[in-house]
């Protein structure tokens, strides 16, 4: 790098919504390896000042070079790193998101705001070991601080010292009479010592099914190698990941872990944490800025053998990569619904490829894009069958809902089974997928529904605190005393809601604890970590819950599961409903009899002879998804054609409905000019059409080959951008979309 002539353009990619880059002249002395790509500058843009990256260094610019400013300042000694800089190139093509706004999404807040990518340190003081007490002199305060340090083997840091109102001038006095020493650590830990062995605890001894799926995988550690990992709940998924993970670690490589939102529990942490003696390091939405930026760090200099975290973590650059896992690959959070629309498991294939390292998606209720890819030959299918405690998962019984008084939404004979459960000593979980008293308030006089005057949606009613609330746009209402409509005061819930059923189970089961779990209830920190300590401890108790309680966790003294309703997904618009439906279904239905006893599972229906419900409750998620796969393929749907969805919204209908009628009809135009192979289908009305008063449509496209669908993605996007009427709305594109709505 030294010897090649320094460059007189810098590309730099900059955080803006606009798809396109910046050239700038170097200004000032380059960084010891030259100009080069990866390095952040600060840079004029506008009025503003921002941080930007640099993207190509060239000799030419499309603009005369005297018309070019110079950046202000190099942020970094060393380029970010090249992997990191090459995914977000990827992400940003293949998502058609603008190159510089997908750099800052993808790098810490600190680095975002240009401050230098270091490990930060602490010093840590020792008692010196040969020190010679005789060169202490009279200094009482020197003599009362050695001593202090004395009751400390492992060392003090500077801040615990200073907290005990000693100073920093006489810690350096002893450590110039060579009594005390010091070193600096980072704040993510020591590097590690594995002198002592890579377990703080032992493996467990794998059943024949786990360990047939760890040998396979120790075939492919040196190569990329996508393995679905597909094992019912309770199948000892997890044993696998942390054996394949030590194998990985042995070898000096570092493992990333993604995990759900809703996954990432101090439960599921300290699995991780107890097992290994290296150290952990978690990337999640709870850090402070700066425990962020040191995460990162740790993982970029090498110094963090194990990373686990939520989505974005997927852009976390890996010094010495070795493995990636997305634990619960199915799971829809992670996709990202706005702004940069990635989908972090399918970045996750892509970078494993890149990297030449083996890639392993686990789920009990696998994505029918993933089982695709595994029938075809793409993945490896591992296959765990049994669980690995005592008793199989339970099969789903359908309980006819129609023409029976309900309670808190459950029917007599579901609420004697609740009973039956309890007196035999065990907990029941009910799942529930609406939080809020009540999906809406009605008048029984004239019929009328709390609708919301923003979005097409009824108002949720709401009892702690009392009020009506729009799920879809956040708008409150107080909740009337009579019918807006007709005046008749007999205004009642329509349908249960975890508050409605909470409250009618608390009355029942009036000896019984109730315990209600969904994001409302949860807010406050800690809330959820100290209803499932106490749910834990095994006395006999009843938990009324969201999907957060369906997922992932291990709740050993639950027995019985009850579903207040399974019919949400059955006649969605949506073709993916159903898929995330029974999904969600067989998650929950797993939280049941994962210890000493068997568990037993209740699902009410309005639709009990519906065939897709029934081979999913006959024959489970695996034959549903089957026939799924086969209806996908007959409708020519993904994951057997590729989509993209172009959504379009603005404040007036008809003009909206008039500018995107004029961009479907070009689109097409350049369909047919490229000779490309793809549907144009739309525009059409979003599922829901007005939301928080604005109209939604879409434009979707489709293709047999995804190769096809970029070159009429990439003209679409810059068009919008150039077309001065579709200032007027807002527009994007998803890739893949894993939504319709
Ligand atoms: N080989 C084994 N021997 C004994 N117990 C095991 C073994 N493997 C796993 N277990 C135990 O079985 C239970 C379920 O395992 P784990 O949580 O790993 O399953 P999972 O497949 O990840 O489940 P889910 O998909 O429901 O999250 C845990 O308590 C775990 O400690
Ligand atoms: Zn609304």
């Amino acid at each position: 790098m030294a010897d090649s002539p320094a460059p007189r353009v810098l590309r730099i990619a900059i955080p803006s919504p606009l798809r396109r880059l910046f050239d700038y002249l170097p200004q000032g002395a380059p960084p010891q390896g030259g100009w080069s790509p990866g390095l952040r500058v600060r840079v004029e843009f506008g009025r503003r000042q921002v941080v930007g990256v640099i993207v190509d260094c060239r000799d030419d610019s499309d603009l005369p070079l005297a018309k070019l400013k110079p950046i202000q300042a190099c942020l970094d000694k060393a380029p970010l790193p090249g992997d990191w800089l090459w995914l977000c190139r990827f992400t940003s093509r293949y998502y058609q998101h603008a190159l510089g706004d997908t750099l800052a999404h993808a790098m810490p807040v600190l680095l975002r705001q240009g401050r230098p990518l270091e490990a930060r340190v602490r010093e840590r003081w020792q008692v010196a070991l040969n020190g010679d007490p005789a060169r202490l002199g009279r200094a009482p305060r020197q003599a009362e601080l050695l001593e202090m340090l004395r009751q400390h083997p492992q060392g003090l840091t500077t801040q615990v010292i200073q907290a005990q109102s000693f100073t920093r001038d006489q810690l350096k006095a002893l450590e110039a009479k060579g009594l005390v020493s010091c070193h600096e650590e980072t704040l993510t830990g020591p590097t590690p010592d594995d002198s002592q062995g890579l377990l703080a605890s032992p493996a467990l001894a794998l059943n024949d099914e786990q360990a047939k799926a760890l040998n396979q995988l120790h075939q492919g550690l040196d190569r990329f190698h996508p393995c679905l990992l597909h094992g019912v709940t309770g199948s000892g998924k997890t044993e696998v990941y942390l054996q394949l993970i030590e194998a990985v670690v042995a070898k000096k490589r570092q493992a990333l872990v993604l995990i759900p939102e809703i996954g990432l529990t101090p439960q599921t942490l300290g699995r991780f944490r107890q097992r290994f003696r290296v150290p952990v390091v978690a990337l999640h939405s709870g850090l402070t800025d700066h425990e962020r930026l040191d995460a990162w760090e740790a993982a970029a200099s090498g110094r963090a053998p194990i990373i686990i975290g939520t989505r974005s973590a997927i852009f976390t650059p890996l010094a010495r990569p070795g493995l990636i896992i997305v634990d619960e690959e199915h799971d829809g959070s992670f996709k990202q619904q706005d702004g940069l629309r990635y989908h972090a498991r399918d970045l996750a294939v892509v970078r494993a490829k890149r990297h030449g390292i083996p890639l392993l998606l686990g789920s009990a209720t696998p994505s029918l894009e993933s089982l695709h890819r595994a029938r075809t030959g793409d993945y490896a299918h591992l296959r765990l069958t049994r669980r690995a405690t005592r008793h199989a998962p339970a099969r789903l019984e359908l309980v006819d809902l129609k023409g029976r008084p309900r309670r808190g939404g459950l029917i007599p004979p579901v609420i004697d089974a609740i009973k039956a459960t309890l007196d035999a000593g065990h907990q029941v979980l009910v799942f529930i997928n609406r939080r809020g008293f009540a999906p809406t308030l009605a008048c029984h006089a004239c019929g009328w529904m709390a609708e919301c005057d923003h979005c097409d949606a009824r108002m949720t009613w709401h009892r702690q605190p009392p009020m009506l609330a729009c799920h879809h746009c956040d708008r409150r209402r107080v909740i009337p005393d009579a019918c807006p409509d007709c005046g008749s005061a007999d205004l009642r819930p329509l349908g249960s809601g975890t508050e409605r059923t909470e409250e009618s189970l608390a009355e029942t089961f009036a000896e019984t604890p109730v315990h209600r779990i969904d994001r409302d209830s949860t807010r406050a920190k800690d809330a959820l970590e100290k209803m499932l300590t106490e749910v834990r401890r095994g006395e006999p108790a009843i938990l009324v819950g969201t999907q957060m309680l369906a997922k992932g966790h291990h709740l050993p003294h639950v027995t019985l599961v009850v579903v207040v309703n399974a019919d949400a997904g059955l006649y969605a618009s949506d073709f993916r409903a159903l898929e995330h439906s029974a999904q969600l279904l067989e998650q929950v239905a797993g939280r049941a009899g994962r210890a000493a006893h068997p568990g037993r599972v209740l699902v009410q229906t309005m639709h009990p002879d519906d065939p897709s419900l029934r081979l999913l409750a006959e024959r489970g998620y695996d034959a549903l998804a089957e026939s799924l796969l086969e209806e996908r393929r007959i409708a020519a749907l993904p994951p057997l054609r590729f989509m993209a969805l172009i959504r379009l919204e603005g404040p007036r209908e008809d003009a909206l409905t008039a500018l995107a009628r004029e961009i479907a009809g070009e689109l097409r135009e350049q369909v047919r000019s490229l000779a490309l192979d793809l549907d144009c289908l739309g525009p059409v009305p979003a599922p829901m059409e007005r939301r928080q008063n604005r109209y939604h449509l879409q434009i979707a496209l489709m293709a047999e080959r995804r190769s096809q669908l970029h070159p009429a993605l990439e003209w679409l996007a810059h068009r919008l951008e150039a077309w001065p009427e579709a200032r007027r709305i807002r527009w994007s594109i998803d890739v893949d979309p894993q939504t319709l709505s």
